[in-house]
């Protein structure tokens, strides 16, 4: 059995860690605000603008010495990209948001990376995703990152939160130390299975192996069971140990797929502590796609604030004056910041998506107002809705 899997596609593992941090460089900082822009700025930057009643930002920037800059052009199209200050337009064109899920050009399967071996939910996920794709098993999310990076890959499909288990931090991360760009999101109901070897009854285990997610979404069937949990990489990873060991003491938290392909017994079905289990997917492409207005779009930023009362408040107010809905905000902590005075106070980067394409002059101007004051900001990706039913 695993030597099929090998043969399908070999599991990409890349040890080498790539380090790349955002640009110190304020390049971007008045040039067009557009979903193309890493935008990097100063810190001390002092917010003197406000919303007008067209939802544009008026006023200026100061950074409390020199006279006021004047503000980011909104309607100035020469863009440079921060990070190669290549004009935008000789950079690679963009797909466009009805490209984005068609096969490649020459014809090929689109290779698409996901995290964990055969019978993962983000193998389900990347295949739901691009119905026709060849799903290519990466080891760690890391190298998921890499082989769309490395042109290994044309997409990544990586997980970013559970409705039960909550975001998936490692992805957050990973997002700002890479280039990537979101093109897509998939959501995916999942529906957990306990897995065992053939003959091998409930009362039989003590210990269970499964993604970490996994077992935190199973913890009240898996407390009532008595099981000792054991995180391993991914759900499918657990499933495919227990039977090559051909262990008869533990189990595996893993889908109905893992047990088919590992030949392994379902003693329990749908053991999620809720019916509505959803894990949310990132689809990650090297280039964005050109936002839309022809259907429902999300918007994903990260940000950073001057510390202060009210910081965020007046960050998350630039989308409410707007009347632009919010659906999901995650702090992470800003590293490698020079430590602060005081013990009790941490740096922070605010993740947050919100309903609307970059292609809405309203979320342009939400993003231009909220530039003038967050000392880093950069827009990961303007993608469609999932919308599918699960
Ligand atoms: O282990 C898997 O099967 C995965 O695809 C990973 C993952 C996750 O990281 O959240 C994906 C979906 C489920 O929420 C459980 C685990």
């Amino acid at each position: 059995m695993a030597a099929s899997i090998a043969a399908r596609s070999p599991v990409i593992s890349i040890s080498r860690q790539i380090t790349a941090k955002p640009s110190p460089s304020d390049r971007g900082s008045r040039s067009t605000v557009s979903f193309r822009q890493p935008y990097i700025r100063r810190r001390n930057v002092r917010l003197l603008a406000s919303v007008n009643s067209n939802g544009g930002a008026t006023g200026g920037i100061s950074d409390g010495k020199a006279p006021a800059l004047e503000l980011p052009n909104i309607d100035d199209d020469s863009t440079y990209d921060v990070v190669s200050g290549v004009p935008s337009h000789l950079l690679p064109k963009p797909l466009s948001s009805t490209q984005y899920s068609k096969p490649v050009s020459d014809g090929s399967r689109l290779r698409v990376a996901y995290q964990g071996v055969r019978g993962a939910y983000s193998e389900s996920a990347a295949e739901k995703a691009y119905p026709n794709c060849e799903a290519v098993p990466c080891d760690q999310f890391d190298a998921a990152f890499q082989a769309v990076e490395r042109w290994l890959v044309d997409r990544a499909v990586l997980p970013i939160e559970n409705s039960l288990g909550g975001s998936i931090h490692r992805n957050y991360d990973l997002l700002l130390r890479h280039r990537l760009h979101i093109v897509g999101e998939v959501k995916l109901a999942v529906r957990h299975c306990l897995l065992a070897n053939h003959g091998v009854k409930v009362e039989d285990l003590k210990r269970v192996l499964s993604h970490p997610q996994a077992l935190a979404q199973c913890e009240n069937t898996l407390t009532k069971l008595g099981l000792v949990r054991e995180a391993v990489d991914d759900t499918a990873g657990a499933a495919k140990d227990v039977a090559l060991r051909n262990l008869k003491d533990t189990g595996a938290v893993a889908s109905s797929a893992a047990a088919a392909i590992y030949g392994m017994d379902i003693l329990a079905e749908d053991i999620q502590d809720d019916c509505d289990n959803v894990t949310r997917f990132l689809i990650l492409a090297r280039e964005p796609i050109i936002p839309g207005t022809d259907r429902p779009f999300k918007t994903s930023i990260v940000f950073s604030l001057e510390w202060g009362p009210g910081a965020l408040f007046k960050a998350l107010a630039v989308f409410a004056l707007r009347q632009i809905n919010l659906t999901k905000i995650e702090s992470r902590p800003l590293r490698n910041q020079p430590s602060r005075s005081s013990d009790t106070c941490f740096d922070y980067l605010f993740y947050v998506d919100f309903e609307a394409s970059m292609a809405d002059q309203n979320a342009q101007n939400a993003l231009g107002h909220l530039k003038e004051f967050a000392t880093f900001l950069r827009v990961l990706g303007s993608y469609p809705l999932d919308t599918t039913m699960l």
